[in-house]
């Protein structure tokens, strides 16, 4: 069998089939692969790099607003002088008209999201140049024809195709081809000025002819294969890079098939070692469908939990459904929920402890509101790391006129009277400083204290919350806390598990939060695809529910569609901690990790140069890069 006729049969395959080398190069790309990736291997008209001007013919065709366009918004469009308020999300569209020029206005055809026609035809003539365009909602086939030449793009769920016509040149600027996105060429990124990368390869003979008029596709075709192209370079899947480097580094032969997303495209995918060589083949399986499944999916499960918290806690306290606002139905929450509005009802000192960012400001900020008799009623919040040591009796007390040189004339209030009749929340009780302590446990025995410079004492009726993070029952063992001052202020002890251990929580977390955000920074609501809720579920969560709205905050900013990817989900790495005393073997370690880093980055991660450079074998490197946990790509 020749290696044309080897080739015919891999297209044939179902399945999309790649094989890299050991060097991160790709040396087969079957069809099915090409299209499942977006990645087009066939034959492109070549057009130079640039960027939108003005005075370009801009004409756009989306089957829906918002998805595969780069977050498309309706005011992108003022920049081809279309303003409306017919357009919304999930419509299709078909937008035509001159960047940046204030004197001509654009042309808009917008078919609502619930169409009843498959086709979707419009067709318009700009500067004597005829325009048609149509939508195949069935054949999934988004057409822009200028003139006689035609752009025809497919997709699987959405697209926002875009031709761009110099109209000073009378020639094709840009054309919207598959793996757009990876290339930041999406429709809203072009319109808002960003570069888009020249196609095929321009030869002196073609920029010549580029420059003689419009460009026939028949014509003009030049091959752009991906073939020993570096996978990186070609792919966008963090994953895949980890599933083929782990096969690579021998630590598997096989990789069962796993949820992937390539190139933002979801499909499940499955590589191993090919016998007797360096070659990882990866297979990949379509699952085009399954973002919008997905989709559907978390929103079931939200509406479940919704639901099912509902009727639990409708079930127990029948007349404060939802009133604690504390949000996650885990057994955990569901008790603290509980706690909470007991608490309330008493007027017991209330020690809420759990780990940082759990929530326990924000519980003893419910239980004040429950329990509270007005809306008048003081909520004063105090964090003790906050208050210099020397600072804290006139804080917490106050002080009476003239009680020390540089005091106000008239005094100062302290926080305990500002609480009077309501509530003082002790935030890191743990860090008060010990005189404090057997102040505040004189004031919690008497209810009452004396001001700095007082000879009288002042009388308050207010509630204590406190909450720490420290284990007290340690600090109490290395007497750093006061074992009477514990018992005073844990009457009612309240503790919050970390987010760890209440996964359960995340997805009616994720559901609040991004409510939130979208409310603050006035932006819409975004879904979270499979690949991005898997890494939100199997991370450990250190910063807990701080850490989430962080996390979720900057997926918001980063994201540019509809949806969250696993690319928008920074997560904190773990820190590394700098020991003051480094051995003699981590500082060689150090080195060795440095330079091997450094010599990767001198030879743009070739791997076969970085080992000649270093002098060391092939075995050595990689068991160095596995050792130090060194990315073999860039
Ligand atoms: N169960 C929850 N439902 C909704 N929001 C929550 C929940 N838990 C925590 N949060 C949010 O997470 C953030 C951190 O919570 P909070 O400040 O109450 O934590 P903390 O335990 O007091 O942290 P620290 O110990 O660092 O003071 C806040 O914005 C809070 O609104």
């Amino acid at each position: 069998m020749n290696s044309t006729q080897f080739i015919k049969i891999i297209d044939a395959v179902d399945e999309g089939v790649l094989i890299i080398d050991e060097n991160g190069i790709i040396k087969m790309f079957n069809e099915k692969a090409r299209l499942l990736t977006g990645v087009d291997i066939k034959p492109v008209v070549p057009h130079e790099s640039g960027k939108l001007r003005s005075g370009d013919l801009v004409v756009i065709v989306d089957n829906r607003l918002g998805y595969d366009d780069g977050g498309l918004d309706v005011a992108h469009l003022e920049r081809i002088g279309i303003n409306t308020d017919e357009l919304a999300y999930d419509d299709a569209f078909v937008a035509v008209g001159i960047y940046d020029d204030p004197k001509s206005k654009g042309e808009l055809k917008v078919w609502k999201n619930k169409t009843h026609s498959d086709h979707l035809i419009f067709e318009t003539m700009v500067k004597k140049h005829k325009i048609s365009t149509s939508i195949n909602l069935k054949e999934k086939e988004v057409l822009i024809k200028i003139d006689e030449t035609s752009y025809l793009m497919n997709y699987a769920i959405a697209i926002g195709h875009m031709v761009i016509f110099d109209l000073h040149l009378d020639r094709l600027k840009f054309y919207q081809d598959r793996g757009y996105s990876v290339r930041n060429e999406t429709v809203s990124e072009l319109l808002r000025g960003m570069p888009f990368r020249a196609k095929g390869i321009i030869s002196d003979v073609t920029k010549h002819d580029m420059h003689q008029g419009p460009v026939s596709s028949d014509v003009k075709a030049q091959d752009c294969s991906v073939i020993d192209k570096p996978m990186a370079h070609v792919l966008k899947s963090e994953l895949l890079f980890k599933m083929v480097e782990q096969c690579q580094l021998d630590e598997v032969d096989k990789i069962d098939y796993t949820y992937v997303e390539i190139n933002q495209r979801p499909t499940l995918c499955g590589a191993e070692k090919l016998e007797d060589s360096k070659l990882i083949m990866v297979k990949m399986i379509d699952l085009s469908d399954a973002n919008e499944l997905i989709r559907q999916r978390n929103q079931l499960i939200a509406m479940l939990e919704k639901t099912t918290q509902q009727l639990f806690v409708s079930k127990i306290h029948k007349n404060s459904v939802g009133a604690t606002g504390i949000t996650g139905n885990s057994n955990a929450i569901q008790r603290i929920n509980f706690l909470i509005e007991k608490a309330a009802k008493t007027k017991s000192t209330v020690l809420i402890t759990g780990e940082s960012g759990t929530g326990k400001t924000l519980i003893a900020y419910k239980i004040h509101k429950l329990g509270q008799k007005s809306e008048k009623t003081p909520f004063v919040s105090v964090n003790c790391t906050a208050i210099p040591h020397q600072l804290f009796e006139s804080e917490l007390f106050g002080y009476v006129k003239g009680a020390f040189t540089g005091a106000e004339k008239s005094g100062k209030i302290g926080l305990f009277e500002m609480a009077d009749g309501g509530t003082l929340f002790l935030d890191e009780i743990g860090e008060l400083p010990q005189n404090m302590q057997v102040k505040l446990l004189q004031v919690l025995q008497s209810k009452s204290f004396y001001k700095v410079g007082a000879t009288k004492p002042t009388k308050v009726d207010v509630r204590i919350i406190a909450a720490t993070n420290k284990d007290l029952h340690s600090e109490i063992e290395n007497r750093i806390f006061r074992e009477d001052l514990y018992y005073r202020i844990s009457a009612f002890p309240i503790h919050v598990a970390p987010l760890r251990e209440r996964k359960a929580d995340l997805y009616s977390l994720i559901d609040s939060i991004s409510m939130k955000i979208t409310e603050s920074m006035e932006m819409t609501s975004k879904d979270i695809s499979g690949e991005a809720m898997a890494m939100l579920l199997g991370y450990h969560w250190p910063g807990n529910v701080r850490e989430l709205e962080n996390v979720l905050e900057l997926a918001y900013n980063l994201s540019e569609s509809k949806m969250i990817e696993a690319e928008d989900i920074i997560l904190s790495s773990p820190v590394r901690i700098n020991t003051q005393h480094q051995t003699l073997k981590s500082t060689i370690e150090e080195a060795e990790r440095k330079q091997i880093t450094k010599i990767l980055d001198e030879t743009g991660y070739d791997i076969k140069k970085t080992i000649e450079t270093l002098e060391i074998s092939r075995s050595v490197f990689y068991e160095k890069a596995k050792k130090y946990e060194i990315g073999l790509k860039k």
